[in-house]
C-alpha cells in the first residue's frame, strides 16, 4: 500500500468515526432513542447497518451510557432499498411495540411475538393493557404515563403476562415520539432480555449471588404493592426471614460454603413461596417476602411452612447444614403504611423472634419497640463497657466444709454502668451472648483474673485456686486451649492456680469436641469444674468419660434441702456418684447452718454461699489469704480421673 493509500485509509476511518460520534451525541442531546441507516467501509467491504441508539439513564435521569444496537442489512447491491423500520424491528433481539398517540398497537416485531406469545394479528388494534399482569397498581401506571408526558420516556422493570398466562419480568423502555408540532405521534416500547443494557439494569436491581430482587427493587415493589393494596383495600404483609447463626457457618466452613448455602436457601424459598409472593434478598443472610391477599391465619401458616421448609438440612460440599431461620412479620396498614415503616417493624419482630430463641416467627406488636429499644441500649452499654474496661471482677470465697479453711474462689463479674446503673449478671450475660459479645467479654475477664493472680503472687501473697467461668461459645473457638496457656505463660501464672468452670449444656452441645478440649486443658494441669450441675440433662455416665475434677451442685438443690425430700435425695445421689467417679463436690448458695450440716453429712467437700462470704472485692478477698509461712491454701487441683 502506497503512502497515499495509507493516508486515504485512515482518512476514511476517522471520517466514519466522526460521523458515528455525531450520531451518538445527537441521541445523547435529544435524550431519546434514534434510528438511522448507516454505511461503514470496512476497507475490504461495505456494510449497511440499521442502527438504533438508546440512552441509558440513572435514577436521577442523567444519561450514564449510550447503547447502540446495529443490525447488518446486507451488502449494497444485494439489497438496493433503504432499510425500513419494520426491517430493523424484524431483526432486533428485543421486543418492539409501536402504538399510535392513543396507545393503540400499530405493529410489533418478531421478538415481541417470541417473548410474549402474541402475534401481530393478536394485538394489532388492541391496547398494551393486554399484557398487564395485574400485579402493578394504578399508581404505578399513573407514574409511568406522567414520566412519558414530562420526560418523553419511561424506563423500569415491569411484570407482564404472556399469552400463555405466565407472568414474566421485563426491562422496558417506552419513548414518546413527537412531531414537529411537539405533539406525541406514537409510542415505541422496547423490551427484552438479551441486551447488555438490560443486563446492566438487571444487575443494579438484583442480587448477584441469588438472582433475587435486591433491596432497592424490593422497596420499589413494596411501594407499588402498598399503593395497590390501599386502592383495592387488600391485605399485605412483609415477612423478613433471617438465617439463624449463619455467621458460624461462614466462620467455621468459609465464605464460599456460606455463599452456596445462601444460594440454596434462595432456591428453596423460591420453591416454597409460589409466584404470587415477591421474594427478595434484603441483605446479608436476610430475605424478604411481600405477601399479598392472605388472611392472618394464612400468613401464620405460610410462615410456619417456610420455617419447616428451610429447617430440612442442606448438603453443601459434604457438610450437612441447617437452614433454620427466624421470621419477623409486619402487616399493612396496622404496622405501617410505607415500605420503610413496614420493613422496620418486620425487623423489630424479627429481632424479637431471635431474642426468644430463634427458629420461630413473630408478628410485630407495638410493645416490642420498647423491648427492642431496651435491648439495644443494653447492647450499646455492653459494648462501651467492654471498650472502656468497666467490668469489675469480685471473688466469692469457697470453703472446705469439714475444716472451714479457704480453698478457692469463684471470679464473678459486676457491671456498674454510668447510665444504666447496676446491671445484674443474669441480665447482661444473656445479652452479651445474644449480641455476640460473650467471647470478647469472657476473654477480658480471663485476662483480668490472671493479671490479678500474677499481681498477688508478685506481692508474695498465696491466693487459693480461682475458678473462672467459660462460655459455651469460647469452647467453639478453635484456639481456646492455646489462648489460655499463652495467657498463663505471659503472666507467669501456674495452671494449677486456676479452675475453668463450664456448664453441662456447653459440653453437651458437642461432647466429642469438648472431650478433646478438656483433655488438652487437663494435660496442661488446669482443673475443670462443672457448674450448675443437675439443672441440665446430661448424665453422669457421659460426664464420667470426661476429665472433670469437680461438680458444683446448683443452688436450687441447696435451697430445697430444708423442705424438699427429693432435692435432698438428688444431692445425695450426685455426691455419691461424683465420688464414685473420682470427682470432688462443691455446693453453691449455702446460706444456713442446716444446709451446711446436711452437706457435711453427705461428705460434700466444699461450698460457697452467704453463710461463709458474700462476693468480695479483690482487696477484701486478699485479706483472707493465709499469710506466707502459715498452712498453704489448697491451690493445686486434685487429679482428674477419667472413667472409660
Ligand atoms: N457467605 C456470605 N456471608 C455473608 C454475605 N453477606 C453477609 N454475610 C455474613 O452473614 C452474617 C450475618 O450476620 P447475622 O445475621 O448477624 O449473624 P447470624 O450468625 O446469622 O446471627 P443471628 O441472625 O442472630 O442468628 C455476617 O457474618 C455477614 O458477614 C454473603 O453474601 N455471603
Amino acid at each position: 500500500m502506497s503512502r497515499r493509500q495509507i493516508y486515504a485509509h485512515f482518512d476514511r476511518h476517522s471520517q466514519q468515526a466522526r460521523q458515528m460520534r455525531a450520531r451518538d451525541l445527537e441521541a445523547v442531546e435529544r435524550t431519546v432513542h434514534s434510528e438511522s441507516a448507516e454505511e461503514i467501509d470496512l476497507g475490504y467491504r461495505q456494510v449497511r447497518l440499521a442502527a438504533v441508539r438508546f440512552p441509558i439513564f440513572d435514577e436521577a435521569g442523567r444519561i450514564t451510557a449510550l447503547c447502540t444496537q446495529a443490525t447488518e442489512l446486507g451488502r449494497p447491491g444485494l439489497q438496493a432499498t433503504a432499510p425500513s423500520a419494520a426491517d430493523a424491528m424484524g431483526r432486533a433481539d428485543e421486543g418492539v411495540m409501536i402504538t399510535d398517540a392513543r396507545g393503540v398497537i400499530l405493529t410489533v416485531n418478531a421478538a415481541f411475538t417470541r417473548i410474549t406469545g402474541y402475534s401481530l394479528q393478536d394485538v394489532a388494534g388492541k391496547l398494551p393493557s393486554i399484557l398487564q399482569s395485574g400485579l402493578h397498581s394504578q399508581e404505578f401506571y399513573e407514574r409511568l404515563w406522567l414520566s412519558l408526558a414530562e420526560h418523553g420516556r419511561w424506563q423500569g422493570e415491569i411484570q407482564n403476562r404472556r399469552k400463555s398466562g405466565e407472568i414474566f419480568p421485563e426491562w422496558l423502555t417506552i419513548y414518546a415520539v413527537k412531531g414537529a408540532d411537539g405533539e406525541v405521534q406514537s409510542y415505541i416500547a422496547i423490551f427484552g432480555d438479551s441486551s447488555a443494557r438490560q443486563c446492566v439494569e438487571f444487575m443494579t436491581m438484583h442480587d448477584g449471588l441469588t438472582g433475587l430482587p435486591n433491596r432497592k427493587l424490593l422497596m420499589e415493589r413494596l411501594s407499588d404493592c402498598i399503593a395497590d393494596a390501599r386502592r383495592r383495600r387488600d391485605s399485605l404483609a412483609v415477612m423478613l426471614i433471617d438465617l439463624d447463626n449463619f455467621k458460624d457457618i461462614n466462620d467455621s466452613l468459609g465464605h464460599d460454603v456460606g455463599d452456596l448455602l445462601l444460594q440454596q436457601v434462595a432456591e428453596r424459598l423460591r420453591r416454597c413461596l409460589c409466584d404470587a409472593h415477591t421474594l427478595a434478598r434484603a441483605g446479608g443472610d436476610e430475605f424478604a417476602v411481600i405477601v399479598r391477599s392472605l388472611t392472618i391465619d394464612e400468613i401464620r401458616r405460610l410462615a410456619a411452612h417456610t420455617l419447616d421448609y428451610l429447617s430440612g438440612s442442606f448438603c453443601i460440599r459434604g457438610h450437612e447444614l441447617s437452614g433454620a431461620a427466624s421470621i419477623g412479620i409486619s402487616l399493612f396498614p396496622e404496622d405501617g403504611d410505607t415500605a420503610t415503616g413496614l420493613l422496620q417493624n418486620a425487623d423489630t419482630a424479627l429481632y424479637e423472634a431471635k431474642a426468644q430463641g430463634r427458629n420461630r416467627f413473630r408478628f410485630f406488636a407495638a410493645e416490642m419497640q420498647a423491648l427492642v429499644q431496651q435491648r439495644m441500649t443494653l447492647e450499646a452499654g455492653l459494648r462501651a463497657a467492654i471498650d472502656n474496661d468497666r467490668f469489675e471482677v469480685v471473688y466469692q470465697p469457697q470453703t472446705a466444709l469439714a475444716g472451714g479453711e479457704l480453698v478457692g474462689a469463684e471470679a464473678l463479674l459486676r457491671w456498674k454502668d454510668p447510665v444504666l446503673g447496676d446491671v445484674p449478671a443474669a441480665r447482661f450475660i444473656p445479652a452479651a451472648v445474644e449480641a455476640g459479645l460473650i467471647v470478647t467479654l469472657s476473654e477480658q475477664v480471663l485476662a483480668k483474673v490472671l493479671s490479678r493472680i500474677a499481681l498477688w503472687r508478685r506481692q508474695g501473697l498465696m491466693p487459693p485456686r480461682i475458678s473462672i467461668n467459660v462460655a459455651a461459645q469460647q469452647l467453639r473457638e478453635p484456639h481456646f486451649v492455646e489462648h489460655v496457656c499463652e495467657l498463663l505463660e505471659t503472666r507467669g501464672v501456674p495452671p494449677a492456680a486456676i479452675c475453668l468452670e463450664l456448664t453441662e449444656g456447653s459440653l453437651m452441645e458437642d461432647l466429642e469436641g469438648a472431650s478433646q478440649m478438656l483433655s488438652r486443658l487437663t494435660e496442661h494441669g488446669i482443673a475443670i469444674s462443672i457448674d450448675d450441675f443437675g439443672t441440665g440433662y446430661s448424665s453422669l455416665a457421659y460426664l464420667g468419660r470426661l476429665p472433670i475434677h469437680e461438680l458444683k451442685v446448683d443452688q436450687s438443690f441447696v435451697r430445697g434441702i430444708a423442705g424438699e425430700a427429693n432435692k435432698r435425695s438428688i444431692i445425695t445421689a450426685i455426691i455419691d456418684m461424683a465420688h464414685a467417679l473420682g470427682m470432688q463436690v462443691l455446693a453453691e448458695g449455702i446460706e444456713t447452718e442446716d444446709q451446711l450440716a446436711f452437706l457435711k453429712d453427705q461428705h460434700c467437700e466444699m461450698g460457697q454461699g452467704y453463710l461463709f462470704h458474700r462476693p468480695l472485692s479483690a482487696e477484701a478477698f486478699e485479706r483472707l489469704f493465709v499469710p506466707c509461712g502459715g498452712p498453704p491454701p489448697r491451690a493445686s487441683a486434685p487429679a482428674a480421673r477419667v472413667v472409660s
